[in-house]
């Protein structure tokens, strides 16, 4: 069974960074130039996931335009929620990625209202935790207007070790157009940081999905009840206590509709 998560999510054991990074710039100008469109579209957290992304989207760009001529751009967004605790770490990311343009979109009043209309139709107070998947899912629709409005993609952070929980908003963070960083463990991600010369914080900033009005910056592996480093490990075929391998893949199975498209009447996975 892990070999076959494995398999399926493209891990590789080793990772040799240079040429892991050419091959995912590559592929972001090949599927650009495939599409027809401009460019690329990200919302910058501050996050390693997002810095790398951001940075490798930049890149791209950059050398379409010089082997082109023509005019590929990438597009930064910032997107807190209201107020962002972190928005230091945000501003590192940019700088490090030197995006050509970037916006700020504060999600605050339309998840507000989207909470208030819950409100107002049922009578409920949505959860602080349905709330979070609001707010991902309000970054989704702001990427999607800005894609509309300037002919570019939306990119995803999707990565191994995320795939793996299913450890994103469905439609939300999920709903993307691409997935440069497909197949990457977190420590390889961090390591392709490092060969791109990022500050030290950027990379060692502990993962936080930062979606709860009542825990700001939870850290993802309090959530997980799971560290990234077991993930990983599991990830690359290494052994780890048999009680975790087992959390591991249960919570693969049971979040596998989360990685698919919508099931239809001729799917056959879930019968398995
Ligand atoms: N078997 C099934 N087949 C098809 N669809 C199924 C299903 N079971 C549930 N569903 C649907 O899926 C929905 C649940 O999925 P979803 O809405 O995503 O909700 P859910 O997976 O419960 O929550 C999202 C999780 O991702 C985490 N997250 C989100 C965003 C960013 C990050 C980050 O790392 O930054 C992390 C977040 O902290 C939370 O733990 C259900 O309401 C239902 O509509
Ligand atoms: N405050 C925010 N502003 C802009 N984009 C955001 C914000 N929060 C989340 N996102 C988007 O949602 C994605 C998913 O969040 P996630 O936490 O998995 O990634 P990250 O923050 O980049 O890295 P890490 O997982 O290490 O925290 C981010 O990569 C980013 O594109
Ligand atoms: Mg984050």
């Amino acid at each position: 069974m892990q070999q076959q998560i494995i398999d399926d999510l493209h891990v590789k054991q080793q990772i040799e960074p240079a040429g892991e990074l050419r091959f995912r710039i590559d592929f972001l100008k090949q599927y650009l130039l495939y599409s027809g469109m401009s460019g690329f579209v990200l919302g910058i957290s501050g996050g390693q996931d997002s810095s790398l992304a951001g940075r490798l989207c930049q890149l791209a760009v950059e050398e379409l335009r010089t082997e082109t001529g023509n005019e590929y751009v990438f597009i930064a967004l910032r997107l807190p929620y209201g107020e962002q605790k972190d928005e230091e770490d945000a501003q590192r990311s940019l700088n490090f990625i030197q995006p050509d343009k970037a916006y700020t979109v504060n999600i605050k009043p339309a998840v507000d209202a989207a909470v208030e209309s819950f409100r107002e139709a049922t009578g409920l107070e949505m959860t602080d935790f349905n709330k979070g998947n609001q707010k991902a899912q309000e970054r989704m629709t702001v990427h999607y207007r800005f894609a509309n409005a300037f002919r570019v993609l939306v990119v995803g952070t999707d990565h191994a070790a995320e795939a793996l929980p299913g450890f994103f908003t469905k439609y939300g963070d999920g709903g993307v157009d691409l997935t440069p960083l497909s197949g990457l463990t977190k420590e390889q991600g961090r390591a392709l940081l490092k060969q791109l010369h990022a500050p030290e914080r950027i990379y060692m900033k502990p993962p936080t999905a930062d979606l709860l009005d009542e825990k700001p910056g939870q850290l993802d592996e309090d959530e997980l009840g799971t560290s990234y480093q077991m993930m990983d490990g599991f990830l690359t075929g290494q052994s780890i206590p048999e009680d975790v391998a087992n959390r591991i893949i249960h919570r693969y199975q049971v979040t596998e509709h989360k990685r698919r498209l919508p099931v239809t009447p001729f799917d056959t996975w879930w019968k398995k």
